[in-house]
């Protein structure tokens, strides 16, 4: 129940509002949905903004297209996608329902109007520290939330499954609740970058431990505005951050100097070169070391989720009033 989880009240309250209107919609079919935009496109297929007509409410939808599927195979994932009904949290983004049509697997989940953070990141540059330790803290809280009450680990933290709203919401999605769609896509791996930890690329068993790395990883990006592997020289990062003019809100002028490394190479990188690290004045020290402590190329050597969520740069975001709603809405000004 939701009395259980340490949430505070308007979160609470926020949960009953959508968990009330969702009991409005009852099945949720193809013909009930009215196509608006575009949301964002990820290895595994599309996502629209759509209005489900019946109740005028406004949703995303993310179409799964997964041939060649057996039915049964298809029935299960529908199945197993069922205990997103049971995923009601603060940092875990809604879900209405799941339904299968004409080959495709349908998830349509709460709309959040700010979108995802690598689409903000290619918009206005990097995300300044104090909304960074924000996001991480939400990002902390729905991990454990997720290990705690349904024993799932993520699988795919990086920034475009980070999504924020302009009430200055910080929700995930995208996690493999399923495990059958989980192994039904786990060779449709596209893509130029990978936020995968090392033993998860050399095929050891992996756990939470697999996504705080991906956390480090994807935060070391965000902080600095470009993907951080190969690390970028000392010079490139002074001409990105030693910048006064603001350029947080501008795109950098600049790309990485050297030519881009393969899929494979980056790979081997991640795994026989030592890991990224966070270094620049222009970030706290706490920030460093929270940084430091996620990107341990030995997951036991790496922070667990207790243990960051107690870290000091942690500590301080909770107790900080950092105007997130403010910066959603500027960066949803930014044009695209
Ligand atoms: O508003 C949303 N609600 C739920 C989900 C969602 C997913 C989105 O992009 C995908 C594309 C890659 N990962 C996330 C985007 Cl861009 C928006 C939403």
């Amino acid at each position: 129940t939701l009395e259980e989880l340490e949430m505070d009240e308007n979160a609470r309250k926020r949960i009953k509002v959508f968990l009330n209107q969702k009991e409005k919609i009852g099945e949720l079919s193809d013909e009930d949905l009215e196509r608006l935009d575009e949301l964002g496109s990820g290895i595994s297929g599309a996502v629209m903004k759509v209005r489900h007509t019946p109740t005028q409410l406004i949703m995303a939808r993310k179409l799964i297209h997964l041939i060649p599927l057996k039915p049964a195979i298809k029935k299960q994932i529908i199945r197993e996608l069922k205990v997103l009904h049971e995923c009601n949290f603060p940092h875990i983004v809604g879900f209405y329902g799941a339904f299968y049509s004409d080959g495709d697997i349908n998830i349509c989940t709460e709309y959040m109007d700010g979108g995802s953070l690598d689409t903000i990141l290619r918009r206005s540059g990097r995300i300044p520290e104090p909304i960074l330790a924000k996001i991480t803290s939400a990002v902390l809280k729905g991990l454990s939330y997720l290990r705690d009450k349904h024993a799932i680990i993520h699988r795919s933290i990086k920034p475009s499954n980070i999504l924020v709203n302009s009430s200055g919401e910080i929700k995930i999605c995208d996690f493999g609740v399923s495990g059958q769609l989980v192994s039904s896509m786990a060779n449709t791996f596209v893509g130029t970058r990978s936020y995968m930890s090392p033993e998860r690329l050399q095929g050891e068993p992996y756990s939470v431990q697999s996504d705080i790395w991906s956390l480090g990883l994807s935060l070391v990006e965000m902080a600095i505005g470009m993907y951080p592997i190969p690390p970028p020289d000392q010079k490139t990062l002074d001409m990105i951050l030693d910048d006064n003019d603001d350029s947080s809100l501008r795109q950098n002028v600049i790309g990485p100097t050297s030519k881009p490394l393969t899929i494979f190479e980056l790979l081997n990188y991640v795994v026989t070169e030592p890991p990224t690290k966070l270094k620049h004045k222009s970030f706290s020290d706490d920030f460093k070391l929270f940084v430091d402590r996620c990107l341990r190329k030995n997951p036991d050597e790496r922070a667990d989720l207790k243990t960051l969520m107690n870290q000091e740069w942690i500590r301080k975001a909770d107790l900080a009033d950092v105007d997130v709603a403010g910066w959603v809405c500027k960066t949803m000004d930014v044009p695209p």
